[in-house]
């Protein structure tokens, strides 16, 4: 395989959103580009892109599009070849891709737990009753309703340092942040206490970062296969096969989780009605080879099991 490299003259483009998470993702997918092909930083150049999702800070994000939100402009820059590779966080990766475009390299994945995040209390279990919650993720909100029907879940949008504003204002007594973003941006001073997977299963791809390209771009794909991690595409491929199963049938909050043990794959999902009034959850164990299939076997139980009633919510 002879790959060409890119070169100050002729810059690979990472695309990626001008979030300071998206910014620490995509420099970290230049790193480690230099190092697996020993390049210079100038070899690469960052651009950053305007994404809907981040002009729109006022509304929920379930009320103006959802998915695809933070990710359409940046596909279309890819199309029209503007970026040469796009940057995600898998947890915001719609299951399919545009025609055109490949999204199969993975970096190694961070912590997946969620993270409770509040200056004085260090878990859902010190909520005191009635409490009240910030959270703008549907998911957090009914695993949180499930448990403890009692709380209070107010919208709670906006960047990391805006939500400590809130908490420090009393406006809710926690919030929630996934862990992965947490480490990523360094922020250490930020009270956080990760929650295990036990009592609150993460969102499908929590913690990954994803690499899109051109499907017609093999130089980029054989670039990019030097720094793919091989065992978080085989924890993703169960985990967004279980999503692909479900997706189709609703907005309705879904959790999902794989892990890996020697040659066997452990996957585990949630569903849950948006109020949190029910959830079902299930498991699956296998071979790492059928991690897809078990995504889609745990899905169709979780559908059957739910019944179509489970999904009218409106
Ligand atoms: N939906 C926003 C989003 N997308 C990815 C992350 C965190 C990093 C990750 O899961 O990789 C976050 C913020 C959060 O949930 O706290």
């Amino acid at each position: 395989m002879t790959v060409k490299l890119p070169s100050p003259d002729s810059p690979l483009k990472i695309g990626t959103r001008g979030s300071p998470l998206a910014m620490a993702q995509a420099f970290e997918t230049r790193a480690r580009l230099m190092q697996a092909f020993d390049l210079p930083e100038d070899a690469f150049s960052i651009v950053v892109i305007k994404v809907t999702g981040d002009m729109i800070q006022d509304r929920a994000l379930k009320d103006i599009g959802g998915k695809g939100l933070f990710t359409r402009e940046i596909e279309e820059d890819l199309l029209s070849e503007k970026i040469d590779i796009a940057v995600h966080s898998m947890k915001d990766m719609p299951t399919l891709q545009p025609d055109g475009l490949v999204l199969d390299t993975y970096l190694p994945r961070e912590d997946v737990r969620d993270a409770f995040v509040s200056p004085t209390l260090s878990g859902i279990a010190d909520l005191a009753q009635g409490a009240v919650v910030g959270t703008s993720s549907l998911r957090r909100k009914a695993q949180l309703l499930n448990r403890r029907p009692d709380l209070n879940v107010v919208e709670f949008r906006g960047n990391v340092q805006t939500r400590l504003k809130k908490l420090a204002d009393g406006v809710a007594e926690c919030t929630f942040l996934a862990s992965a973003g947490l480490n990523r941006l360094k922020m250490d001073e930020v009270p956080a206490t990760p929650i295990e997977a036990d009592e609150m299963l993460p969102a499908v791809a929590q913690g990954a970062i994803g690499i899109e390209r051109r499907m017609a771009d093999q130089n980029t794909a054989d670039l990019l296969s030097a720094i793919h991690h091989i065992e978080t595409g085989q924890r993703l491929t169960a985990e967004r096969s279980f999503l692909l199963t479900l997706d189709g049938s609703c907005e309705t909050p879904i959790a999902g989780l794989a892990e890996l043990d020697g040659d066997q794959l452990r996957l585990r999902g949630e569903v849950l009605r948006p109020d949190g009034s029910e959830s079902l959850a299930g498991e699956r164990s296998g071979p790492i080879a059928d991690g897809a299939e078990m995504g889609r076997i745990l899905a169709q139980e979780l559908l059957d099991r739910a019944g179509p009633k489970f999904f009218e919510w409106h």
